[in-house]
């Protein structure tokens, strides 16, 4: 990433990229999707082509006028037929070659835009944790779908028109110098106030066009939000402030866009002006040159063809400008994504490759602190045998969860080291990390399919068989026989055919079959009913057998199976050992432990 697009990069924010001028967001633009950039000479050549023809008809005009129905000595009709047939071959080859040219942009547009889209969709993942929160989620959909449309809008049909714009103002100047520079001069006078307001109303225009994708990004925030929530506005009859929201995010969109469509219309309305003053001022002093006798009638006739042909384009191009500023603000936010660093960092080839084998963790005075927050870690120095279960036990916020993200590597430290096998894990490349290490969420996330396909989620390569091994492995063979369809029942979205407990069983599942030598389990606290919870308790210790597992426990059951009970307490560890141990030393996990015993009596 260059010096310039570090620059650009907020601190755990999406870089916004408003700082990079229209120029240099559209080489950077080509530059991530070079597919762009393939075989644009050829394009460009076929485009000039195609401008070709149209700018034959008024040389043709001109000939016809001038030699074959005002010649000498009377219409020639040989003359026109040979110009109706230069004129017909000019159309012919304006026809096919902008055939080519739309085939060439659309491929090249289509597969460079789908690059882009992957290339954001890829670094999405690396953003997570700390750049991501709901809120953003939505705003970054908004980024890889309906912004690369507008780039796409842009680069299919303005970019092809932009070219074939260029070549035929160019071309229809040359013409019209050729035929009579001053009126080639008059032309060019009456567009300059015009040139001016366009470069003017860029940067305005551009401006707006940011705002209308922010407000675009704010309104997919705000609606994915009420629909990833839709349980809890309906349990706390919320509606009306959720559409409250929804609305207000759609007003501030249509804001936006009719502010930005308002200002694009001054350059475009201006242009159409320009160009019937141009018209009007070329006719004015033609007739005079011609009746003074320094230009003919088709001279004149084809000065008039070029006028148009010179601005026709010329206001094409100041709706596609305005276009390219809202291609631009959208590739200002692809690019943000892209250009924002990775909260952490693959190693990749650079990085070590952990041998298999139970893994020892070490933990080197390692502090934590959210970005904008207090410290949430302080200075934790921890070592865990391999091949040991521990369980890590704490009341709510004292950084339990922080502790596992950061043993899992889904954030760094802020000081410190978190070590596996004595190797920094920094420096371990992410593939060998999570072949190794494997962490099993609150609420495992399950995907709209089988429970097949959502126990081999993280070895997509594992059969049928190896799966049902595994379930007997847990003990959890009977459980998927009671159900309608076995393995091939469907989840649902979000796995919400599921009960809670169920869920949980799948993401064991899920975790067994990948094998890892660490397991990081961040323990469910919904409550699940007794039979589940002895199911749920078996699979944990099949699971747990023979690799340093590592469990935040919010069951009294898993603190109780640990060799180990860590406490830590506003994070710090305050203390360490068996449960039985702890509990007799009446310290805060007797407390802990306390409460517990008697939240079960009461059920
Ligand atoms: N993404 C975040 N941004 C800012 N602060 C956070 C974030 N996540 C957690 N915190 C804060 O860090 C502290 C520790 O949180 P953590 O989730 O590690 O606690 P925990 O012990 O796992 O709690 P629980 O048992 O409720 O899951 C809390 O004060 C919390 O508010």
């Amino acid at each position: 990433m260059s010096t310039r697009s570090q620059a650009l990069v907020e601190h755990h924010g999406l870089a916004t990229g408003t700082e990079m001028t229209t120029w240099q967001t559209l080489r950077r633009g080509v530059q991530l999707s070079p597919e762009l950039r393939k075989g644009i000479w050829v394009t460009m050549l076929l485009a000039v082509l195609s401008t070709v023809g149209r700018v034959l008809v008024p040389f043709v005009v001109q000939r016809i006028t001038d030699d074959g129905i005002l010649a000498p000595g009377g219409p020639d009709t040989g003359v026109v037929v040979v110009y109706i047939a230069i004129a017909l071959v000019g159309v012919v080859v304006t026809a096919l070659s902008a055939y080519f040219v739309n085939i060439r942009l659309f491929r090249s547009s289509e597969t460079g835009l789908a690059t882009l889209r992957l290339k954001a969709f890829r670094h999405i993942h690396d953003l997570a944790m700390l750049t991501q929160n709901s809120e953003r989620r939505g705003s970054l959909v908004s980024r890889v779908t309906s912004d690369v449309d507008t780039i796409s809008m842009f680069v299919q049909f303005g970019g092809l028109m932009l070219m074939i714009n260029v070549a035929q103002i160019s071309l229809a100047t040359v013409l019209m110098f050729v035929y009579s520079p001053l009126l080639g001069l008059v032309v060019w006078l009456c567009f300059v106030p015009l040139f001016v307001i366009i470069r003017r109303f860029q940067g305005i225009v551009g401006r707006a066009y940011t705002k209308v994708r922010e407000r675009v990004g704010d309104m997919l925030g705000a609606i994915s939000e009420a629909v990833v929530g839709a349980q809890a506005i309906r349990a706390y009859a919320v509606e009306d402030r959720t559409a409250e929201r929804i609305d207000a995010a759609v007003e501030a969109h249509r804001k936006a866009a009719i502010g930005a469509q308002a200002r694009s219309v001054v350059a475009f309305t201006s242009g159409q002006l320009v160009s019937g003053l141009t018209t009007a001022v070329v006719l004015v002093v033609g007739t005079v040159l011609a009746a003074r006798g320094s230009l003919t009638l088709g001279e004149l006739l084809a000065f008039l063809f070029l006028v148009n042909l010179f601005t026709q384009p010329v206001q094409q191009a100041t709706e596609i400008l305005n276009e390219m500023q809202n291609a631009v603000a959208g590739w200002r936010r692809v690019i943000g994504i892209i250009d924002t660093r990775a909260d952490v960092a693959d190693p990749a080839d650079d990085g070590v490759t952990l041998p298999r084998g139970p893994i020892t963790v070490q933990f080197d005075g390692v502090g934590f602190a959210y970005p904008g927050g207090g410290p949430v870690l302080h200075d934790i120095d921890l070592t865990i045998a391999p091949r040991s279960r521990v369980a890590i036990v704490g009341e709510t916020g004292s950084g339990k969860s922080t502790l596992a993200k950061l043993l899992t590597r889904l954030m760094d430290t802020s000081s410190g080291t978190v070590r596996l096998d004595g190797v920094d894990l920094r420096t371990i490349r992410f593939s060998s990390l999570r072949s190794r290490v494997v962490l099993v969420p609150q609420e495992g996330f399950l995907f709209d399919g089988t429970l097949l396909d959502n126990i081999r989620f993280g070895r997509p390569e594992a059969g049928e068989e190896d799966v049902r091994l595994t379930l007997t492995e847990l003990g959890l063979d009977a459980w998927v026989a009671t159900l309608p369809l076995g393995l091939a029942t469907d989840v649902g979205q979000r796995g919400e055919s599921l009960s809670a407990g169920e869920r949980q069983l799948v993401a064991l599942a899920r975790a067994y079959l990948a094998d890892p030598d660490l397991l990081v389990l961040d323990e469910a606290t919904s409550a699940v009913d007794p039979s589940t919870e002895v199911r749920l308790q078996r699979a944990l210790d099949s699971l747990t057998r023979g690799r340093t597992s590592i469990a935040i426990a919010h069951r009294l059951s898993t603190a109780q199976a640990a060799d180990e009970v860590i406490v830590v307490d506003a994070g710090r560890i305050v203390e360490r050992g068996p449960h039985s141990e702890l509990v007799r030393r009446g310290g805060v996990y007797s407390r802990l432990h306390e409460s517990w015993v008697a939240q079960q009596q009461a059920v």
